[in-house]
């Protein structure tokens, strides 16, 4: 390690991890097909203060959706079946608050330790604790992963890209294109000169390293380093002679920085999750005709349905991968198919990760009453359950008209936008098409 002794504070004796509330020794992971077949850990520096957001609150625990940031970073890693240990290192007084994310969002796989006074000494507590590694199921990496813990949204194609090379080469890091053309300046606040913009590329997030070249940049590098260095791949190739393979990554790699990332992200992440519905017919006819009518309605607000009679069978398969449900109930002014929905989706504890959004289409003939006078008192109170659950209930009714296709537009643009927002405000109210 570096001059300093044991760890990477000067000052400060580097303390063993804290482990989750869930040992994470098995791997629950499914025997998914690997790309990677070698151990490969993640260590995600989230230490910081987020001054440059001008907030308070540490931009990785700004929450979306009810959800911190840190938390969906956590879970792209912890969706990859081929990482077998994630260390994130935070601040000291942060570290309840970290464990509490941990114990909400059930994580697994997941230690903390705590973070450095720079990014640098963070990410080298992080890999020091890889070193120390108590967890049975869990050994040296060969790979080590190091990405910012306010980077949401990574993918594992590329992961397995930046994993794979620097198994291969020592090193690898993600790059993407410069938007502003990069200058120096005199002393005195003037140009000196600009860099040929083609020639220069943005250093972005995941980058990987084998296990021992990363520890040992750290142990190498100066206290400057330490002080002012904001690059990983720079102490790979200074420290062990390891040039680092460069992969140029997708957009999505950025980092959240200022408070306009923020907002960013959460609309991000609100439209990934308001791309598709699943609308229930329980089989009737009118309920179909409805449903069809709703699909080349949101297909305009890009938006896709999968229409199902029910939720049996394979059409099960929805609980499994929809967060949005629609359920068309013509004349029968009962809730018990959203009750028969609720009780679905309490067994498959989807809405731990995001909220679920149930709407109730209420679709009555004219010649019928409309909704009984209990009705919106009674969805209410279920919503105000299922809302504990992270699973939002909205109630629409539609009544037959001579303007049926303006009405059932009318539908589809209140259901669009209730899934698109997902908002609180309207849980449990029943609107009007
Ligand atoms: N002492 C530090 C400083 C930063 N980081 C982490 O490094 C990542 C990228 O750093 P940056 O975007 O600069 O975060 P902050 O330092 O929090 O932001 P700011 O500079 O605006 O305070 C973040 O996940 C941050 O939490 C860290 O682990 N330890
Ligand atoms: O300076 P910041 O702490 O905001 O950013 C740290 C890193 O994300 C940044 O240096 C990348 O270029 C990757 O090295």
């Amino acid at each position: 390690m570096n001059t300093q002794g044991d760890n990477c504070e000067p000052h400060r004796p580097a303390h063993p991890g804290i482990f989750t509330m869930r040992e994470a020794g098995k791997s629950d992971h499914h025997s998914a097909e690997r790309c990677v077949d070698f151990p490969v850990s993640v260590v995600l520096p989230a230490g910081g203060t987020g001054e440059r957001t001008g907030l308070q609150t540490p931009k990785q625990f700004c929450t979306f959706l009810g959800r911190p940031l840190i938390s969906y970073t956590i879970q792209a890693f912890e969706s990859v079946p081929w990482i077998q240990s994630i260390v994130v290192a935070v601040a000291k007084e942060n570290m309840d608050l970290m464990m509490d994310v941990i114990q909400r969002f059930k994580h697994r796989k997941v230690r903390v330790v705590p973070g450095g006074s720079t990014r640098h000494r963070s990410i080298c507590n992080g890999v020091l604790a890889l070193g120390e590694e108590e967890r049975p199921a869990v050994g040296r990496p060969k790979v080590v992963i190091i990405h910012d813990a306010v980077r949401p949204f990574v993918e594992e194609d590329f992961l397995c890209k930046i994993a794979m090379a620097a198994k291969e080469q020592g090193a690898a890091g993600a790059i993407r294109p410069l938007v502003s053309t990069v200058i120096a300046t005199t002393s005195e606040g003037y140009l000196d000169h600009s860099l040929e913009r083609a020639k220069y590329r943005a250093s972005e997030m995941p980058q990987g390293f084998t296990y021992d070249v990363i520890s040992q940049a750290y142990q190498r590098c100066s206290e400057s380093d330490f002080e002012f260095g904001t690059e990983c791949l720079h102490l790979a190739l200074q420290y062990c002679g390891t040039n680092a393979k460069l992969i140029e990554g997708p957009p999505t790699l950025w980092k959240v920085t200022y408070k306009r990332d923020l907002a960013a992200a959460e609309s991000i992440i609100k439209e990934t999750l308001s791309r598709s519905a699943c609308v229930i017919t329980g089989g009737l006819a009118e309920a179909m005709n409805l449903a069809d009518a709703l699909r080349k309605g949101v297909s305009a607000l890009d938006m896709e349905l999968d229409i199902v009679p029910d939720l049996m069978g394979d059409n099960a398969r929805c609980l499994l991968k929809e967060w949005n449900f629609i359920q068309v109930s013509v004349s029968d002014s009962c809730l018990s198919e959203v009750e028969a929905i609720l009780v679905a989706l309490e067994a498959e504890n989807r809405a731990l990760l995001h909220p679920v959004v149930v709407i109730w289409v209420h679709f009555s003939r004219t010649d019928e009453l409309p909704v009984s006078e209990r009705t919106p008192t009674a969805i209410m109170e279920l919503a105000s359950t299922a809302k504990h659950r992270n699973i939002l209930i909205y109630g629409i009714q539609l009544k037959q008209s001579k303007h049926w296709e303006r009405s059932v537009s009318r539908v589809a643009e209140i259901a669009s936008a209730l899934i698109r927002e997902r908002s609180p405000a309207l849980v449990g109210q029943l609107l009007q098409a």
